[in-house]
């Protein structure tokens, strides 16, 4: 399957400044594969919540590797505010002070001995001095609320405690754009809710989060913007709007998310007027009822 540039004006949500990190007309194919995106772009804005989806084998881990340099287009280019990123080693070094990201399974993320020398390896990488290094550490692992397990060797953690340890790694390197693949896939619904707080506050401090997630119920309420990747391209927006396009959430092989289904029955019935906006999830249908 191949993702091509949408045909209409998608990509762009309404930007809070120029984008951090961009996709320019990017196109790439495994070797000796077929090609999985073509002439795509894409830009992330400063500071906003946004949130991935696509069929499985749609693409999104190859786009969010292209996003983070672990992939290079082999045309288009990838740009770091505004400026070309050069795929050697200063430009990726460079890259990666900026942009970091959690792969789907921990287990390709951590190598070190315990969860404290994981979580460390990215700030010393970076050559950082030692207290400032223990400072991100810390700040990481409490973060994480892992910080009891820093002693511990990773591949004697439950699945949720590698997620949060590789999730502390990126953490750990202060990155003003986290992307995340799948960071919620095999946690449980506590582990979810503590990861979802974990996302408000590195948003609150500015940083921009990007989630690529099969749950549209977890992309209306948690994101500001959503990207649907489909055979026809990347469709990007405000979350509630790309997620009501019926024959792109159908193209991506997704269902309606229940809040906007709520959203139509209570218009139905009279209950909220065609402006204002619906619920996003259960919770919130309660302020509706009165
Ligand atoms: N290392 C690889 N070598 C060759 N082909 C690959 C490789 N990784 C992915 N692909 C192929 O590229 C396409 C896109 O895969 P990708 O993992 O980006 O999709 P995805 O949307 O993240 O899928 P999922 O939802 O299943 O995680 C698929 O057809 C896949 O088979």
């Amino acid at each position: 399957m191949t993702a091509r540039a949408g045909g209409e004006p998608t990509a762009a949500a309404p930007a809070d400044g120029p984008p951090v990190v961009e996709l320019s007309h990017a196109s790439f194919a495994y070797p000796d594969g077929p090609l999985v995106l073509d002439g795509l772009s894409w830009a992330l804005p400063p500071g906003r919540a946004t949130a991935l989806l696509g069929r499985n084998g749609s693409g999104k881990t190859t786009l969010l590797r292209l996003l983070s340099g672990g992939l290079r287009p082999a045309s288009g280019e990838l740009r770091l505010r505004g400026e070309p990123v050069a795929h050697d080693r200063k430009g990726l070094t460079r890259l990666r002070t900026t942009v970091q990201l959690v792969v789907q399974d921990p287990d390709d993320q951590l190598f070190a001995a315990s969860v404290e020398q994981d979580v460390s390896f990215g700030p010393l990488n970076l050559g950082l001095e030692e207290t400032e290094v223990l400072a991100r550490v810390e700040e990481a692992l409490d973060a994480l609320d892992i910080a009891a397990l820093r002693d511990r060797p990773t591949h004697l953690l439950s699945f949720g405690q590698r997620k949060r340890a590789a999730i502390a790694g990126a953490v750990a390197m202060r990155p003003r754009v986290l992307i995340l693949d799948e960071p919620t896939a095999g946690l449980d619904p506590h582990g979810q809710e503590r990861l979802l707080e974990v996302l408000a506050r590195l948003r609150a401090a500015g940083t921009t989060v990007v989630m690529a997630t099969h749950d549209v119920d977890l992309a209306l309420r948690w994101a500001q913007d959503a990207a649907l990747l489909t055979p026809e391209g990347l469709h990007a927006g405000p979350a509630a709007a790309v997620l009501a396009r019926a024959e792109h959430v159908a193209a991506a092989r997704l269902r309606r998310p229940w809040g906007l289904a709520a959203t139509d029955v209570l218009r139905a019935h009279g209950l909220l007027s065609p402006a204002a906006p619906g619920p996003r999830t259960p919770e919130e249908l309660d302020g509706y009822a009165g």
